[in-house]
């Protein structure tokens, strides 16, 4: 059998990142940027207020008081978006908004709350500093500052300042299409009736979901059945459009078997079995001109899931342009003994809570899809090691 490092290393040599292609910024969320974002202009691009209340020459107000407040005319009324460039004498205040230009001659800006609020002639009844609630321009970002770094993921903070910056769109590399494509003869689809035999489809919507978390973009495909033809008519159809395909079911040692059935001919797709609980029946492959990678993960509901977590994920990362690594774990103490066979890396459901204890959950066959939904965390048993005491350190990868 081969080791789950072998299984892994070997994906992650023959993925590539995708190429980058150019994105609006509705449509790059979640995208790996392929290029530097520079600033144009500086940020802000000019000097502006961050309250409400007066622009004023500090001198002319520092005697303000509660007891003395100084009395000044308003000669000048500025909105945010004021393009005028204006200026105020000494001895004149300005109205201004927050985030309206600060008028030439002026240097500090008095809030509201600190005045009578007047339109014509206002009384200040507090100094202000020189520079007191004035934004300078710049003291955010210089021109030719280096935003956003290729690199660099993009999430809402990030397609912010590409925004900030002027950009419209990016150069990214794009989130991966992945189609998922589950079979089985024995599946209903949810939400229809249930006859005997069968089972709700339920793999391809955690495969789907998955999919979309670890960043990428999935097509759900209705279950195809036990018929190996129909299968590959199916995917033929739908590689096209696919950076990636994952399918569940149909690879183990059964009468029926259509995934491997269709494409174990085709010399381009592995299955093998790796030395790991549950998960153990493996395929992965290349397909078609393109090379689009497909992952063909045991049907068990568990099984699938926790492929997906320790091949597909890392393998997505690097089809995003990220670097590439196995799941990440953390080190928590078990709550309780635990069983694992020899010989295989077990991954065993649980609950890992925030004191950094891991309580295995119950119920840990391969279809026990309640316990799996009930954990949060997989321990990570080594294939050496048949017996877990509790109080143990282990090797956890949160959900
Ligand atoms: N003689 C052997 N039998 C099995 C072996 C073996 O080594 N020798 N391995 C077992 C292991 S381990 C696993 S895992 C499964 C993997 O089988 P397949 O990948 O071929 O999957 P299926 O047989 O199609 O289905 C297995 C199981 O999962 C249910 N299933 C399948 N697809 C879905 C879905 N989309 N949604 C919900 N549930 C699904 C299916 O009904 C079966 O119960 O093989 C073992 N057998
Ligand atoms: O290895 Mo299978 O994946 O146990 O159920």
């Amino acid at each position: 059998m081969r080791s789950v490092d072998a299984h892994l290393a070997e994906i992650l040599a023959a993925v590539r990142p995708l190429d980058p292609v150019v994105l609006g910024l509705d449509a790059a969320l979640g995208a790996i940027l392929a290029e530097d974002v520079e600033a144009p202009v500086a940020l802000p691009p000019f000097d502006n207020s961050a309250m409400d209340g007066y622009a004023v020459r500090a001198a002319d107000v520092a005697a303000a008081s509660e007891d003395q407040p100084v009395v000044l005319p308003v000669t000048l009324d500025v909105a945010a978006g004021d393009g005028a460039r204006r200026a105020v004498a000494a001895g004149h205040v300005t109205r201004i908004m927050t985030g309206a230009p600060v008028p030439e001659g002026a240097d500090a800006v008095v809030p509201v709350e600190w005045t009578d609020g007047g339109v014509s002639e206002v009384a200040i009844r507090r100094p202000a500093p020189a520079g007191n609630a004035i934004r300078r321009s710049g003291e955010d970002v210089r021109p030719g500052d280096v935003v956003l770094s290729s690199g660099a993921v993009l999430g809402p903070a990030q397609l912010g300042i590409a925004a900030g910056v002027g950009r419209s769109a990016v150069r990214v590399r794009p989130r991966p299409r992945v189609l998922v494509l589950s079979t089985g003869a024995e599946l209903a689809e949810p939400g229809t009736p249930l006859a005997h035999g069968q089972i709700w489809e339920s793999n391809s919507f955690t495969l789907v979901a998955a999919v979309r978390q670890a960043g990428g973009e999935a097509v759900r495909r209705r279950a195809v059945g036990d018929d190996p033809a129909e299968f590959k008519d199916t995917l033929d159809a739908l590689l096209g459009e696919a950076d990636a395909v994952i399918t569940s079911g149909g690879i183990s040692m059964g009468a029926y078997e259509p995934v491997k059935e269709a494409l174990a001919p085709l010399g381009t797709v592995r299955f093998e079995k790796v030395a790991m609980q549950p998960g153990m029946p493996q395929g992965f492959g290349l397909l078609g001109e393109r090379q689009v990678p497909i992952f063909t993960l045991p049907g068990n509901p568990v099984s699938s899931y926790v492929s997906f977590v320790l091949f597909v994920k890392p393998a997505l990362a690097v089809m995003r342009g990220l670097p590439a690594a196995p799941a990440p774990t953390v080190t928590a103490t078990l709550t309780s003994a635990a069983r694992s066979p020899a010989g295989k890396r077990s991954f065993l459901r649980g609950v890992l809570g925030t004191d950094g204890a891991v309580a295995p959950v119950h119920g840990q066959g391969s279809h026990q899809l309640a316990a799996l939904a009930s954990a949060n965390a997989l321990i990570v048993v080594p294939e050496d090691v048949t017996g877990l005491t509790e109080g143990e350190a282990v090797e956890v990868i949160p959900l």
